[in-house]
């Protein structure tokens, strides 16, 4: 019902209609008519009945038990027959884009009055394209796919390659060049590290982490090696087609028998004339179910080898069912006897590990931004829910236990934000050879810490939701989602104790030699 259609009503008019076959309800000074909807309220039609609730203002009630997002669903949004006489809703639909005023809900950056040495103007203005992109876009299909399982719809893989948010993902680089950026909000020239900051922290809000993965992760992770040691030829061929979303690719490196131990692999890779022959398995692969290549780190005689392999008949996947959405495409992966030309080499044979280990960096920098942003919308949700939940008469947030688990949280993202941030600077100020050799030590760290600190804040936003922390629909499914699934970030581009160790054994080769006590 548009707002001038809309009557106006006196709590008194709305008191009269408050039983079984005339029933109306305020909520957030809109009024209701649930006469025909009490039978088939998911809640059922008894609680609305009740005193203080039948021709009453519900509002608290309501709020204490539902997503605001309710309300404005169009199935209910009907059941709106006016609102109260002199009273405005304050509670309105999200305007696709919006930054939101909730205390830590956005980076500082984001917040009014708040200043960053980082971020410039052309990073303001992509930020709100690429939020109101997510909002309008990507959020009703990451909603659908992650429950769904399906694989992204072609629909939102169209709209992204020709924004070029996937070209974007792969960083700031040569491959941008020409490409109108998000509609040409940034050129190919600003763009840097802190744009591609922006893309990855703006998807993770989506809270379905499946979804994440399945928005061409695999391309995010799979195409780097070919831009950096694919040959012209190969590029040629293949990236037109991988970042306009015609065809899709998945980086296949780990294996049963290896997983953050990459050095242990054993899918085998040899030539015979001009061809490479490659047999073996490959697991978790992400994306894998619905793509058209692959990056593969194989065995040669002469050491290891990145080869770019297309899917034949003697390359088949399997989907593999792990705790998050089947929308990643999660996959088992069987070489037999799978040829591909020796053209797709990437970069020199006898050099794979450092090309694998090298893309790592990358990698990790992106899932730890995502895995940060996904973090903090769990502190808005925790925030937004200890203050408007009722327990004994009192908010959930007067109980000192759970502001005490409000500030840990808290804490937690804005240190590993700004640590985040910092690398991410560094990053901007340095080449592809000084970042592998630089910072990834300290990459591996804050992967680390943001893993750990996000598991856990998993473990309070859970507690602070109770039931409803373990209950995939209703108010507390995006925590849901969150501790189903934030291991998956501890695990990802390397289990998280592998990277604890990495960095302090970067630090330890870097010690001075003259360094004493
Ligand atoms: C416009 C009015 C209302 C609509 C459209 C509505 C709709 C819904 C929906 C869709 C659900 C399913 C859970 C979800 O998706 O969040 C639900 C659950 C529920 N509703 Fe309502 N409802 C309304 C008013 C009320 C009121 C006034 C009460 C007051 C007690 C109430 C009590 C409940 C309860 C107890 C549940 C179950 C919650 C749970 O399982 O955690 N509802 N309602």
């Amino acid at each position: 019902m548009s707002a001038k259609q809309l009557k106006e009503f006196e709590l008194k008019e709305v008191a009269k209609h408050n039983k079984e076959g005339d029933l109306w309800i305020v909520v957030d000074s809109r009024v209701y008519d649930l006469t025909k909807f009490a039978d088939m309220h998911p809640g059922g039609a008894a609680v609305l009945y009740v005193e203080g609730i039948a021709g009453k203002d519900a509002t608290r009630a309501f709020f204490g038990l539902h997503r605001q997002e309710v309300l404005h669903r169009p199935q209910y949004a009907r059941l709106q027959i006016g609102t109260l006489a002199g009273e405005k809703p304050l509670v309105n639909p999200p305007t696709p884009g919006e930054v939101s005023d909730v205390p830590y809900a956005e980076p500082t950056w984001l917040v009014k009055g708040f200043k960053s040495p980082y971020y410039k103007v052309s990073h303001r203005r992509f930020h709100t394209a690429m939020r109101a992109f997510i909002d309008e876009v990507v959020l009703p299909d990451a909603t659908r796919c992650e429950e769904n399982g399906k694989r992204i719809s072609q629909d939102v893989v169209d709209k992204l390659c020709e924004a070029n948010i996937l070209a974007m993902r792969l960083g700031p680089g040569k491959h941008l060049k020409g490409r109108t950026l998000l509609g040409g909000v940034v050129t190919p020239e600003e763009f840097d590290c802190f744009h591609e900051l922006i893309i990855h922290q703006e998807i993770a809000r989506c809270g379905t982490r499946g979804y994440m993965d399945g928005f061409l992760a695999g391309g995010a992770i799979g195409i780097p090696p070919v831009l950096n040691y694919g040959s012209p030829e190969l590029q040629a061929q293949v990236i037109p087609e991988l970042l306009s979303g015609k065809k899709f690719i998945a980086l296949a490196i780990s294996e049963a028998f290896a997983g953050s131990d990459v050095a242990g692999l054993q899918t085998e890779a040899r030539r015979e004339g001009d061809e490479w022959v490659i047999s073996g398995t490959k697991k978790w692969i992400t994306n894998g179910t619905f793509a058209d290549y692959f990056t593969v780190a194989a065995r040669s005689p002469e050491g290891y080898v990145a080869i770019l392999v297309p899917r034949s008949e003697e390359l088949s996947t399997k989907a593999i069912k792990t705790s998050y959405s089947p929308t990643a495409g999660t996959a088992f992966v069987t070489f037999d006897k799978a040829r591909a030309p020796v053209a797709n080499t990437l970069g020199k044979v006898g050099q794979g590990m450092n090309i694998i280990l090298s893309n790592f960096n990358h990698e990790r920098w992106f899932i730890m931004a995502m895995s940060l942003s996904t973090q903090r919308l769990i502190v808005k949700e925790c925030l937004l829910w200890a203050n408007q939940r009722q327990i004994f008469g009192k908010t959930l947030a007067s109980q000192a236990v759970v502001r005490s688990k409000l500030a840990a949280m808290i804490s937690r993202v804005e240190s590993a934000q700004a640590w985040l941030e910092n690398i991410t600077y560094q990053m901007d100020h340095m080449s592809y050879a000084e970042m592998s050799d630089k910072l990834a030590g300290t990459i591996a760290l804050c992967k680390q810490f943001i893993t750990q600190t996000g598991r856990a804040t998993a473990q309070d936003a859970t507690q602070v939701f109770g039931g409803r922390g373990i209950t995939k629909t209703g108010m507390g499914r995006l925590i849901e989602n969150y501790q189903r699934t934030v291991a998956f970030d501890a695990i990802l581009g390397g289990a998280e104790d592998v990277m604890g160790d990495l960095g302090v054994r970067q630090a330890l080769k870097r010690m001075p030699k003259n360094a004493r006590l």
